[in-house]
């Protein structure tokens, strides 16, 4: 498609939803804004964005597609300054902030000037914030929600979804509240935990040195998310604060039943939690990025010695088997462990397996 597109917030999301437009709409011009012009002078930089616009008057003015991508109280603001813009009247304006219930009550005001808003959110992310972690490959699978007013004409949405077509993301419509009650569950109330989780271990660090030092794959695997970007945690907990304070309620209820089980010595209560969880976690969707996100990994126990990773992706670039990452498992400090290697698909994980069967003596597995 041809058009003007405006990206307002050059970060994480609205870089990679510049990436996407760009390689699914050729003909398309990507104009961006970011407050920090350091951010906006790299989007351009690095090919995210064709110009850059000097600020929200000049690119709003005749954009076709309008884009905030900010965290989500700069959003609220963004909308009530659009609404002050003599915009092209057929403009889509939508978001990518992770709450919808106060957006797209704010958006009111541009609905009555005749403007069309639709709500969005893309479900996947990351803990690195800003343009260089922005990549095409973002929302691959991954569901993307869309909350458009009841009198939204289902051609703009479809419009939209066009627009958005190289995300190669799963559009679903869903009212504003349900958006904020689900995600609350399985997005905002989980930062909570890992946040706490690492300020727990932080306190009690202060008395014992090793902590940090024996910090290793389970502590990392459940606190990555802490690493995120606290200004938009911060705006995302007050904007779905009710459904929070409800779930920390239940939380706290679930961790009181988890120490009666203690005091009690209670074994096979004990194991049924653990058991209903990994029956839980385990039935999850994999092939999509939703809750979990689908990973081919292989896993193999590696020696200690200098060249084992090089000779490694040797045996796999010999038969042609495409890595799509590779990283080492931390198990003991000092002492390389398990080196997991991710593939796009199963079929290759099992050429992989063979192949470095094959090749080595080094045990491998799937994990579970
Ligand atoms: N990070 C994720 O995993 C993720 C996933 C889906 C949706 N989101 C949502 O997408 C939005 C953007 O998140 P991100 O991860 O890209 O954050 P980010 O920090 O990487 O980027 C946000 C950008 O917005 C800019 N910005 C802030 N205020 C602005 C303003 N008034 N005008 C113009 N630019 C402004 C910042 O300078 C920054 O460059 C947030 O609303 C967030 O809730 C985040
Ligand atoms: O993968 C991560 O680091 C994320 O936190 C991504 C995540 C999530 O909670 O799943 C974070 C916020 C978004 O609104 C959507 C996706």
């Amino acid at each position: 498609m041809k058009g003007r597109v405006f990206v307002i917030g050059l970060g994480l999301i609205g870089g990679s939803l510049a990436l996407c437009i760009k390689k699914e709409h050729e003909d398309a011009t990507i104009i961006g804004f970011d407050i920090n012009s350091e951010q906006a002078r790299l989007a351009k930089m690095l090919g995210v964005i064709d110009e850059i616009a000097e600020n929200i008057y000049s690119g709003a003015m005749d954009a076709d597609l309008i884009i905030i991508s900010a965290p989500v109280n700069e959003t609220e603001e963004i909308i009530q300054f659009l609404a002050t813009l003599p915009l092209n009247p057929e403009v889509i304006v939508t978001d990518t902030g992770s709450t919808k219930s106060k957006i797209v009550g704010s958006a009111k005001i541009l609905e009555n000037r005749g403007i069309t808003f639709i709500g969005g959110h893309p479900m996947a992310g990351s803990h690195k914030s800003g343009v260089s972690a922005a990549k095409e490959i973002l929302f691959e699978n991954a569901f993307y929600l869309l909350t458009p007013q009841e009198h939204i004409e289902n051609t703009k949405v479809e419009l939209l979804i066009t627009w958005l077509k190289g995300t190669h993301a799963k559009f679903l419509t869903i009212t504003p509240k349900n958006h904020d009650y689900l995600t609350g569950i399985v997005s905002h109330f989980p930062h909570i935990i890992a946040a706490s989780i690492v300020r727990q271990t932080e306190k009690l660090a202060e008395e014992e040195s090793l902590i940090p030092r024996l910090a290793a794959g389970g502590f990392r695997d459940i606190t990555r998310i802490a690493s995120s970007s606290p200004v938009m945690w911060k705006d995302i907990l007050l904007h779905n604060r009710e459904i929070l304070i409800e779930l920390l309620d239940q939380w706290q209820e679930e961790m009181n039943n988890v120490k009666t089980m203690l005091e009690n010595e209670n074994s096979s209560d004990i194991y049924n939690y653990f058991q209903q969880a990994k029956q839980y976690r385990d039935g999850l969707p994999m092939k999509e990025k939703g809750a979990i996100p689908a990973f081919y990994d292989l896993f193999v126990d590696i020696p200690d010695y200098p060249g084992v990773i090089s000779e490694i992706t040797g045996y796999l670039a010999k038969e042609a088997i495409s890595i799509t990452n590779i990283r080492i498992l931390e198990t003991r400090e000092d002492i390389i462990g398990v080196l997991v290697i991710s593939f796009q698909t199963e079929e290759d994980r099992q050429k992989a397996e063979r192949c470095i069967g094959t090749y080595s003596n080094y045990a491998t597995s799937i994990g579970s």
